[in-house]
């Protein structure tokens, strides 16, 4: 990654975080997660294979569950122990892509 990722500050998160209505803080603040319903299960794992190949083109991942038509979806940056820029970005592109 050719710069090392950058916690946000609380005051930047409450900002970022006004564009991502649907997502909460979880985790005493270190990710945020939300929820994603789907017709079925072939519609969940579709839009779980466009995640993950988002993911991999910006070489950030979720941790992330499914139950047949539901999709659970944790962001953090691990190697910060925290929020940063790249977990509101990968948030932003995964609302694109439901
Ligand atoms: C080597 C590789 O760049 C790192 O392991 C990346 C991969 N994907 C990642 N995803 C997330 N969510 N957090 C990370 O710290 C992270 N690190």
């Amino acid at each position: 990654m050719p710069n090392a990722p950058r916690r946000l500050k609380p005051a930047e998160l409450a900002r970022e975080l006004e564009a991502l209505p649907l997502w909460a803080l979880v985790n005493n603040g270190t990710a945020i997660a939300r929820s994603f319903t789907f017709a079925d299960f072939a519609a969940a794992f579709a839009f779980m294979t466009r995640v993950a190949e988002a993911a991999e083109r910006a070489d950030h991942h979720p941790d992330w569950s499914n139950s047949w038509n539901r999709v659970n979806i944790t962001l953090s940056t691990h190697s910060a122990d925290g929020l940063t820029p790249r977990d509101i970005a990968l948030a932003l592109e995964i609302e694109k892509l439901f």
